[in-house]
C-alpha cells in the first residue's frame, strides 16, 4: 500500500514518513500540493495525507485537483491540519471531497487505525461519516513520541554540524601547514606520471618520476628507479629537472605509494621541496673549502694538494717543477692610506695582471694577505726568468683605485724542483726565502733560491733559539741614555736599550736580534722583560734616594697589538711603586699603522693610567699629524735619518725645522735623537729644539754609571 504525505513541515513529514513506514507502507512524500499532484498524475497511490498551509498549492488545492481529476478522484484523502481547524474548514474539506478531516497533533495509535481504515475503505466511505472529529473524535498524536523524535534529531543536526565544524577546522589548520611550509605536494598516476600541485616549480608536470629518477644525486639512479618499480615509500631524494624558463632546478621529493581498496598501485602521492639555493650554498661553501673568496684563485688548501701532484708527476717523468712566490711591495700602506675596500680592488687587479702574463699550464694560488704562489709544471728555471721579469714590468704601470694612480710592485722568490729540493712543503719554504731576499734588495725584483739562503734561514732560527736562550739565562741586560737640555746638558730623561751579552758571541747588536724577535711573538717576552727590569731598577734607584728622571722604553708594534700588554702595565709599575709618570713608553708611527680595535684599547690605557706617551722615528711615517691629535701624545722624537742627512741635505734641515715647529704649536716636548757632533747639536739648537740625545752627549751607560747623571736627593 502507498501513501503519498503532502507536508511542508520538514519534521512533521519525517515523522509520518518513519511511522508510516515502520507500519509497512510505502512513502512518497513531498512538501507542497504541487510537487505531490505531479508524483500523483504518473504514480498510482492508495492514500493521501496531507496539510492544508503549505506553499505553491496548498492542501485544498491539491484536493480540488484530485477530486476533479477522474483518474485520481477514487483515491481516499485525509486532511491532516494543525492550523485550518475550525468547523468551517472541516466543513470546507469535506466539500471538496475529503475523506477525514484531522487534527493535528494525534497519538500514533489513534492516527493509524484511521489510516488503515480509510485505506480498506476505499473510495466507498460516505462523507458523512469521514469526518475524523465526529467518528473518533479529536485526535491527538502522542506529543511525546513526537518530541522525542524533535530531540534526536536536533541532536543528530548539532552533531553533524560539530563534526562539519571540525572538519573546517581540521582542512584550515592543514591548509595553513601546507602554506606555512616551504613544502608543495604532488600525485603521480599509476604510470608515474607527475601530477604537481599548487604550489609545485612550473613545468614539472611534464615530468614523471622516471624522468626525475634518472636524474638522483643523493641515491644513485639505479636505487630510486628500483624503489619506484617496487612501490616502495622513498624520502628525501635529491633529484633535478628544467623548468618553464629553462633554470635547472634542485628538488627534494618524498613520496608514498597508493593503493585502491583492491590493494592496486594507483599511484604515487608525496611532498616535494626546490632545494637549488640550498645545493648552490653547499657548493660554494666546497668551492671556498678550497678557493679564495676574493680573487677565486685556489687557496692554500688547494695549493698542497697541486704543488704535491705536480712533484709526484714530474718526478715520474723527469721534469722541473717551478714555484714562484709573490708578495706585493708595501701592500699595507694602500690598506691604511686609501682602505681596506682599496687594498681588495688591488689585490683582485695585481690577480689579474699575474694572470695575463701566465700559461694555461701554470697554477696560481693565493696563500693569503698579499701573498701568491704559482706552481709551473715542466718548465725551466729560463721560462720562470722571462716569466717573472714579464710579471715585474706589468706592474711597474700604475694601478687606479677609486680615481686614484697608485703603484705598487711586486718582489718574487723562486725555487726549483728537484735541484733545490725534492720536498713540496720545503719548495714553499725555499721560494718564500728567496722572496724575502728579493724584499732585502730593495723590492721590485726577484731572486732564484741559493744554498746560501738556506745557510741565512738557519742563521733566523739559531738566532730565535739564543733568544729564548737569553731570557732564560739571563744574558739580557739595559742601558741606559741621557736625554738632555741642549743649553745647559740638565738631564731630562734616559732612555733604557736593551743588550744581549752572547757566552760565546759577545755583545749582539739590538739591529740584529730585535728584527728577528719581532717575527714572533719573543718580542712581548722581551717587551715584558723591559718593563720589570726597568721598573726593579728605578725602584733600587729611589730606594738609594737618587732623583730618578723619566724613563723611556720602547714598545714594539706587536706587542701594541697583543693581549697581555696592558696586563703587564698595571701589574709590573705598580709592584715596585712606580708612579706611571715617571715611565714614556715610546711607540713607532709605525707600529699605529695598525689601527684596530685592540691597538686602540692599549692606546687608551697607556693615555688613562698616565704613562707618557712618545712617538719615536717621527717623520718616517705617512700620517703623523693624524696620530699625533688622535693619540694625544706627550712627546716626540726626530728620527735620526733627518739628523744625519742634517750636515748635506738642506732638505733633512727644513723638514727638522718643521716638525719643530709643529711640535711647538701643539705645545709637544721634542727630542731629537741620533745626535753625534757639534754640527748636527747647532742645527737642532738653531732649530728651536730644547732636548736633545746621542753619542754626542753621552752613549749609553750601564745603571751603575749613568746614577752619576741623577742628583741626589
Ligand atoms: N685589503 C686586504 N688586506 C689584507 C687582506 N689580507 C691581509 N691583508 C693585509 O695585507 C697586509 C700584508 O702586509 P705585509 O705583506 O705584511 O706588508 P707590506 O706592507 O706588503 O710590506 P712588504 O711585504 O714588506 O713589502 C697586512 O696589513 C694585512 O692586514 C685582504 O684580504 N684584503
Amino acid at each position: 500500500m502507498k501513501i503519498l504525505v503532502a507536508e511542508d513541515d520538514e519534521n512533521s513529514r519525517h515523522l509520518l514518513e518513519v511511522v508510516l513506514t515502520s507500519k509497512g507502507y510505502e512513502v512518497a512524500s513531498f512538501d507542497n500540493g504541487l510537487k505531490a499532484l505531479a508524483y500523483l498524475k504518473t504514480h498510482p497511490v492508495d492514500l493521501i495525507v496531507s496539510d492544508i498551509l503549505m506553499p505553491e498549492m496548498d492542501g485544498y488545492g491539491l484536493c480540488r485537483e484530485v477530486k476533479q481529476n477522474q483518474y485520481l478522484q477514487k483515491i481516499p484523502f485525509i486532511f491532516y491540519t494543525a492550523t485550518y481547524t475550525s468547523d468551517q474548514d472541516e466543513r470546507f474539506a469535506m466539500s471538496l471531497g475529503a475523506t477525514k478531516f484531522l487534527v493535528k497533533p494525534m497519538m500514533m495509535e489513534d492516527l493509524l487505525p484511521v489510516i488503515a481504515k480509510v485505506i480498506h475503505a476505499g473510495d466507498q466511505a460516505s462523507p458523512q461519516e469521514s469526518s475524523g472529529k465526529s467518528h473518533f473524535g479529536p485526535l491527538r498524536l502522542d506529543k511525546q513520541h513526537a518530541d522525542i523524535m524533535r530531540i534526536k534529531l536536533d541532536k543528530k543536526l548539532i552533531e553533524l554540524n560539530e563534526e562539519k565544524q571540525k572538519l573546517i577546522e581540521s582542512e584550515a589548520r592543514f591548509r595553513d601547514f601546507a602554506e606555512a611550509s616551504a613544502d608543495w605536494f604532488w600525485e603521480s598516476d599509476a604510470q608515474l606520471k607527475i601530477q604537481a600541485l599548487a604550489g609545485s616549480p612550473a613545468g614539472l608536470g611534464f615530468y614523471s618520476l622516471v624522468d626525475l629518477a634518472q636524474t638522483c644525486h643523493s641515491h644513485s639512479p639505479s636505487e630510486m628507479l628500483e624503489t619506484l618499480k617496487s612501490h616502495k615509500h622513498f624520502s628525501d631524494y635529491v633529484v633535478h629537472f628544467i623548468d618553464e624558463s629553462g633554470k635547472l632546478v634542485y628538488l627534494r621529493v618524498s613520496g608514498k605509494p597508493i593503493f585502491d581498496a583492491d590493494k592496486r598501485f594507483i599511484g604515487y602521492r608525496g611532498v616535494g621541496r626546490d632545494v637549488s639555493e640550498m645545493i648552490a650554498l653547499n657548493r660554494r661553501v666546497e668551492f671556498l673549502a678550497s678557493h679564495d673568496e676574493l680573487t677565486g684563485l685556489p687557496n692554500r688548501n688547494l695549493f698542497k694538494q697541486r704543488l704535491s701532484h705536480a712533484v709526484v708527476k714530474a718526478s715520474r717523468t723527469n721534469s722541473q717543477v717551478l714555484l714562484l712566490f709573490f708578495d706585493l711591495d708595501h701592500f699595507k700602506l694602500v690598506n691604511d692610506t686609501l682602505g681596506h675596500e682599496a687594498g681588495d680592488l688591488l689585490l683582485m687587479m695585481a690577480t689579474k695582471r699575474i694572470s695575463e702574463c701566465i700559461r694555461a699550464s701554470d697554477t696560481l694560488c693565493r696563500l693569503g694577505g698579499d701573498e701568491f704562489v704559482m706552481i709551473m709544471e715542466d718548465a725551466s728555471p729560463q721560462d720562470a726568468h722571462r716569466l717573472v721579469r714579464d710579471i715585474i714590468a706589468k706592474f711597474t704601470t700604475p694601478f687606479e683605485l677609486y680615481q686614484q694612480r697608485v703603484y705598487c710592485t711586486i718582489s718574487i722568490g723562486v725555487s726549483v724542483y728537484p735541484d733545490d729540493t725534492v720536498d713540496p712543503q720545503s719548495l714553499l719554504v725555499f721560494a718564500d726565502l728567496a722572496m724575502y731576499r728579493a724584499k732585502q734588495n730593495g723590492r721590485n725584483c726577484f731572486e732564484f733560491y741559493t744554498t746560501n739562503l738556506n745557510f741565512i734561514a738557519h742563521q733566523w732560527l739559531d738566532m730565535e733559539n739564543g733568544i729564548r736562550h737569553a731570557l732564560k739565562e739571563n744574558q739580557l741586560f739595559l742601558e741606559y741614555q741621557p736625554q738632555v737640555e741642549n743649553t745647559n746638558q740638565n738631564l731630562i730623561g734616559i732612555e733604557a736599550l736593551l743588550r744581549w751579552q752572547h757566552p760565546e758571541r759577545g755583545l749582539i747588536s739590538p739591529l740584529e736580534f730585535i728584527k728577528i724577535a719581532e717575527q714572533s711573538s719573543l718580542i712581548n717576552q722581551i717587551g715584558d722583560w723591559v718593563l720589570e727590569a726597568v721598573c726593579l731598577q728605578i725602584r733600587t734607584w729611589l730606594d738609594q734616594a737618587y732623583q730618578v728622571p723619566r724613563v723611556s722604553i720602547n714598545i714594539s708594534a706587536r706587542h701594541l697589538r697583543s693581549d697581555s700588554l696592558i696586563q703587564a702595565l698595571k701589574t709590573v709599575p705598580a709592584k715596585y711603586q712606580i708612579p706611571t709618570n715617571m715611565l714614556c713608553i715610546e711607540i713607532t708611527e709605525h707600529a699605529l699603522l695598525d689601527d684596530i680595535d685592540i691597538v686602540k684599547k692599549n692606546m687608551r690605557f697607556i693615555k688613562e693610567a698616565g704613562f707618557n706617551i712618545s712617538l719615536d722615528d717621527f717623520g718616517m711615517g705617512h700620517s703623523s699629524l693624524m696620530y699625533l691629535k688622535r693619540w694625544s701624545v706627550d712627546e716626540v722624537k726626530i728620527d735620526r735619518t733627518f739628523i744625519d742627512g742634517l750636515q748635506n741635505s738642506e732638505e733633512d734641515r727644513v723638514i727638522v725645522k718643521a716638525i719643530v715647529a709643529l711640535a711647538d704649536a701643539l705645545s709637544l716636548d721634542i727630542v731629537a735623537e741620533g745626535i753625534e757632533n757639534q754640527f748636527q747639536a747647532d742645527i737642532v739648537k738653531a732649530s728651536g729644539c730644547k732636548v736633545v740625545q746621542g753619542f754626542f752627549y753621552s752613549i749609553p751607560l750601564p745603571a751603575a754609571e749613568i746614577v752619576r747623571w741623577f742628583k741626589s736627593k
